[in-house]
């Protein structure tokens, strides 16, 4: 578990963060977002020590982070930064198991484990193992950037912008593997982003920050339905905050059973989300849709008068809650 108490960092004159308190529960993704300059990476490096805070207290499982030997502290926490920091005279392998190395883990156990983090983050032993940081495309690099934080299984991960250069659809593919991995290994995360997609589809609470200060925080569910603020709103997407809403829920959650009358021609997996659903109504000209489970067999339908009332009763228990 990570908590920060009325955090604050001045450099000189200028406060980069200013009174800010969080919780992060253990196993629960935490994204800040907010505008250009705003704290984020301070925050994120004042959890790891790489910068030291000026006033409050932040503490990992129970201690506070000052009183940790601070090489010890960033050893036991993953971190992956945007432009991944590899050591670009060390090939895959060996900067994988660099933290191991360091914790003086067998030679033997550091190379089932390096092994082991390279088939989970799908990089070819064969193919990647002796391949040199220059010879990766930015999407590969990144992936041994996450496999080098989690090679010594630490429980907590903070990442700064780990996916902010890559192209839209490598930054997916990484967003839905950071997810699968996630759902296996329940890390403490706190992800710094400007994609707000990407926060709201990882995270389990979302931190808004402006100027230094927290301005909301809570599920992004709970955001989306209330901001706080205009900021807040215009942070969500605006006018799109309902489609982004829409894209929190899966279908199988919310599609009826299938009707006496025939089955939709356009069919739809039960893993896409309404917003998937909406669009494939918009792209099909239909207002129903068959909804077919991983083997593609029907498992329900859902009509688009059916997809806005469920959105709408989300909202309500979300504004209930
Ligand atoms: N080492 C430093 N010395 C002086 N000022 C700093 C230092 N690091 C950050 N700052 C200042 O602190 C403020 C917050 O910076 P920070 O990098 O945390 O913002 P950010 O929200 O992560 O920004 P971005 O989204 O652009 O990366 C900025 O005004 C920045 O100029």
């Amino acid at each position: 578990m990570i908590e920060l108490h009325n955090v604050a960092k001045r450099f000189g004159d200028t406060v980069a963060v200013d009174d800010i308190s969080f919780t992060v529960p253990k196993g629960k993704f935490c994204a800040l977002v907010g505008t250009s300059g705003c704290g984020k990476s301070t925050t994120l490096r004042m959890i790891n020590r790489l910068t030291e805070h000026s006033d409050g207290e932040i503490i990992l499982d129970g201690q506070a982070v000052a009183a940790y030997n601070p090489v010890q502290l960033r050893r036991r926490i993953g971190y992956v930064i945007q432009d991944t920091g590899l050591f670009p005279h060390w090939n895959v392998a060996r900067n994988i198991g660099t933290v191991p190395r360091l914790l003086k883990w067998p030679a033997s156990k550091v190379r089932e484990r390096v092994e082991e983090l390279m088939q989970f983050l799908n990089l070819p032993i064969g193919e990647f193992a002796h391949k040199y940081p220059h010879q990766l495309s930015g999407g590969q690099a990144q992936r041994v950037g996450v496999a080098r934080a989690l090679a010594a299984d630490p429980d907590i991960l903070l990442m700064d912008e780990p996916f902010g250069a890559l192209d839209p659809i490598t930054r997916e593919k990484l967003q839905a593997m950071l997810a699968r991995l996630q759902a296996r290994l329940h890390k403490t995360v706190v992800l710094v982003t400007h994609d707000m997609d990407e926060a709201l589809r990882l995270a389990d609470h979302l931190v808004v920050m402006r100027d230094g200060k927290i301005v909301q925080q809570g599920s992004p569910l709970a955001l989306l339905q209330k901001p706080a603020n205009d900021f807040v709103d215009s942070m969500l997407g605006g006018l799109e905050r309902g489609l982004k809403q829409a894209s929190l829920t899966r279908v199988r959650d919310h599609m009826a059973p299938l009707g006496p009358t025939l089955p939709a021609q356009s069919r739809i997996p039960d893993t896409y989300t309404l917003r998937q659903a909406l669009s494939v109504m918009l792209r099909d000209h239909c207002e129903r849709v068959t909804v077919a489970d991983k083997h593609d067999v029907p498992v329900g339908e859902l009509s688009l008068r059916r997809l806005v009332k469920e959105a709408h009763a989300q909202q309500e228990s979300a504004s209930e809650s």
